[in-house]
């Protein structure tokens, strides 16, 4: 079975100072969070040492939104898997459409950093998703396949996440139908050798569809923008039924 991973990517969002707010907000909602799912914060670089300090030995994991293929060497403004290891953080966030849009990413170098975040024990949360203008040709299949295809070249199957992650649902409130994101995760499945591998949906994810989303039943998890800023929204989120 898969596991459950609700996560939430904060994106270029919080300070430290923030980030440690956020903390004292959402901490106690946990108690109430069942054990069958893993809580991840996907922070900035600059708020993972004091979120790792804090959150030490505790139920919620760390998770990073970027890294870099090489263990070290002249790539100013990168992060090494190692860099992110060395304080605490088991996830990390590869090939967002921010980053492909952005910051010229492609899936030839989203690959390479998978292998490398795997090779340094950290679990890869791997985006994939098609654009509206890719949606409107009836091409959502083909990309996604391909996403997946060439993302995932050589990769270990066995510590990887995947992220459906629809780009015109992403920060628009324009949330994928919950039936057609279970039917995109159910093809990505069937594009893996390993059928237990976390699906996760993300794109406008919100206290109020969040049920309706987990309750499909190929979706494994979220992946969490806007609403994970909030403290209490992002407790509701978490503590789906
Ligand atoms: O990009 C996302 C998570 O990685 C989704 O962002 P929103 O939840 O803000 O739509």
């Amino acid at each position: 079975m898969p596991k459950i991973i609700i996560a939430g990517n904060w994106k270029m969002h919080k300070t430290q100072a923030e980030a440690l707010e956020f903390l004292q907000g959402f901490k106690s909602h946990l108690d109430e969070t069942p054990d069958d799912r893993e809580v991840v914060l996907c922070a900035p670089f600059t708020a993972l040492p004091v979120l790792s300090k804090t959150l030490h030995g505790g139920r919620i994991r760390l998770g990073a939104q970027n890294v870099h293929w090489e263990r070290s060497g002249a790539y100013t403004g990168e992060i090494s898997a190692a860099m992110l290891t060395e304080l605490g953080v088991h996830y990390v966030v590869i090939g967002h459409s921010e980053r492909r849009q952005y910051f010229g990413e492609t899936d030839e170098t989203a690959n390479l950093r998978v292998i490398s975040a795997q090779k340094q024990g950290l679990i890869p949360i791997l985006c994939v998703g098609e654009s509206k203008a890719q949606r409107d040709a009836g091409e959502t299949e083909t990309v996604i396949i391909n996403q997946i295809k060439r993302g995932l070249v050589d990769v270990d199957q066995s510590n990887l996440v995947i992220a459906y992650e629809p780009i015109w649902a992403i920060g628009t409130g324009d949330t994928c139908e919950a039936t057609e994101a279970n039917r995109v995760i159910g093809l990505i499945r069937e594009q893996l050798s390993n059928k237990d591998v976390t699906i996760q949906y993300g794109g406008s994810v919100k206290p109020d569809n969040i049920d309706e989303i987990m309750a499909q039943p190929e979706i494994d998890g979220a992946l969490v923008g806007g609403a994970s800023l909030d403290a209490a929204g992002f407790a509701r989120i978490v503590n789906y039924r």
